[in-house]
This record gives C-alpha cells, sequence and structure tokens, in this order.
C-alpha cells in the first residue's frame, strides 16, 4: 500500500469538508477520486501534501504516518502534486520550469554554487539531463526554449505535470488536469497518464470529465458531501445507484457520462 487514509475529517470553522474517510492507494494503480462540486476531494489533496493538518485521522505513505511534516518535507518523501488552477512560471523556459521542480532532489550547497565546484557542475548537468528526459516523457521535448506562457493551454498542463514528475516522485495527485482541454488535448493526457503509471509512479487523480476517469482510473473513490459514499471499479461506480443520485441535479460538467 502507498497511501492509507484513515479516517480523516476536517472542518473548517464551521464547515465540516471531509467525515471519516477512509481509503487506501495501492502500488502501481491509478485510483480515481470523485465527486460533485465541493464533496471535499481538493481538501483530501491539501491534507496528503500537508498544506493544512486534519482535524482528526491519520494519513500514512509507504506504512509512515506523514503527520507533523511540512509540504516541502512531503515532496522529499516522494508524494508531487498539481494544482487545479495553472500555477507554471510563465516567463520562464519550459526547461526551466522543469528544472525548479527538481529542487528538492538537489545536493549541493549555495556555497558550492558560487564557486562552481566540481559537485555543483556534475550536479547541474544531472538536473539538465533529468529535465530533458522528463520533458521527452510528456510530449515536450521540442519546446525546451519556449517560453511557459506561449504554450498551448494543453501542453501548459502537461508542462505542470512535467514540473511534479521532476522531484521524482512515488506518488502524483492530479487535482483536476483535464479541465479546459479539448478532446484531442484529454486524448494527450489520458496517454500520458497512461505513461506516468509505466514509470513506475502511482496516480491519485481528481476529475471532473467522467468518460476519461472511467478509461483511465483501475478503482475509483466517490466523496459526497464529504463522505465517501463508493468505492470500486468503474463500471460498478457507474452502475452504483447512490452515485447516481449524488451526481443527479448538478451542473451538466459533473454528471456521470
Ligand atoms: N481553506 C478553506 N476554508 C474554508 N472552507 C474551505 C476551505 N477549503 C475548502 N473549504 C470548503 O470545504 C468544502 C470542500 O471543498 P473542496 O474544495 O475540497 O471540494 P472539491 O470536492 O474539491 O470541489 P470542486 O470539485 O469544486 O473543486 C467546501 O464547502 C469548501 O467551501
Amino acid at each position: 500500500m502507498v497511501l492509507e487514509i484513515k479516517k480523516i475529517s476536517k472542518n473548517f470553522g464551521g464547515i465540516q469538508a471531509l467525515t471519516d474517510v477512509s481509503f487506501s492507494v495501492e502500488e502501481g494503480e491509478i485510483l480515481g477520486l470523485i465527486g460533485p462540486n465541493g464533496a471535499g476531494k481538493t481538501t483530501m489533496f491539501n491534507m496528503i501534501t500537508a498544506m493544512y493538518p486534519p482535524s482528526s485521522g491519520v494519513i500514512s505513505f509507504v506504512g509512515n504516518p506523514l503527520s507533523n511534516l511540512k509540504p516541502h518535507q512531503i515532496t522529499e518523501k516522494g508524494i508531487c502534486r498539481t494544482f487545479q488552477n495553472i500555477r507554471l512560471f510563465s516567463d520562464l523556459t519550459v526547461r526551466e520550469n522543469v528544472m525548479v521542480g527538481n529542487h528538492c532532489r538537489l545536493k549541493t550547497n549555495v556555497m558550492q554554487s558560487v564557486l562552481r565546484t566540481k559537485a555543483q557542475k556534475a550536479e547541474e548537468a544531472r538536473v539538465l539531463a533529468t529535465s530533458d528526459e522528463i520533458l521527452e516523457v510528456v510530449g515536450l521535448a521540442n519546446d525546451k526554449e519556449t517560453i511557459a506562457k506561449n504554450l498551448s493551454y494543453g501542453a501548459q498542463r502537461r508542462l505542470e505535470i512535467a514540473r511534479a514528475l521532476a522531484s521524482r516522485p512515488k506518488l502524483i495527485l492530479l487535482d483536476e488536469p483535464a479541465a479546459g482541454m479539448n478532446e484531442k488535448e484529454t486524448n494527450d493526457l489520458f496517454n500520458l497518464i497512461k505513461k506516468i503509471q509505466t514509470l513506475n509512479i502511482t496516480v491519485l487523480l481528481i476529475e471532473h470529465d467522467m468518460p476519461l476517469v472511467m478509461r483511465v482510473c483501475s478503482r475509483i473513490i466517490v466523496l459526497n458531501f464529504g463522505k465517501k459514499i463508493a468505492e470500486g471499479t468503474p463500471s460498478s461506480i457507474q452502475n452504483n445507484k447512490e452515485v447516481i443520485e449524488a451526481y443527479l441535479g448538478v451542473e451538466e460538467e459533473d454528471e456521470l457520462a
């Protein structure tokens, strides 16, 4: 088991965002975390990545509780994420954006950088090579020198994933990666998520694009009003009465396909 969520609750003042949610993420799987708007999905990501602590419950990563860690320590342990809205360094090149993502794996210090020691030069070469490999994986190898803001929307979203991958994670959390994408971009994203799986990286995916979720995930967890209402294979989720009811009457984009 890569990640274990055990009886997690979170309240913000009077708002109960999550209540006693438990589930596990198995090594190598692509697990979907779905639910109507406000169900608590992003709150779950924010707790896994230590943006804020749970009100109660325990989150464990490869058997170790993640309590009392800072977000950068979570990254060092091997969990990375992308966000709902694009958060690139828009005036840096594609390659520079990925190099920044590699930061947490650097071993040389500021003094070594200033003095341009041998170790520092070797590390710089390693970062460059790793960044280029990752850009190859996400299909941006020909755009290394492009300024991030000049990429197409779909390519910018793939660059975000590349930056997350640069931290060399065991687990990647993707928060609505298909949001705003056209059909071709979504299809490219499907292929990319599958490719990430082949790199031995486990995927936890929040997504409103139901056809994509049903196609790419091996298992799905459904939240509604902060509670887990279902867990199972895509076909069992599609036919689950409580899940269908939870999605009835919500915005069109949320509807189960
Ligand atoms: N920092 C916060 N302060 C106060 N309330 C919050 C905070 N973050 C989330 N909430 C509330 O917690 C509930 C769950 O929100 P969350 O963003 O986790 O839902 P979601 O399932 O990700 O929704 P969406 O699909 O719209 O992104 C909502 O009622 C939201 O308003």
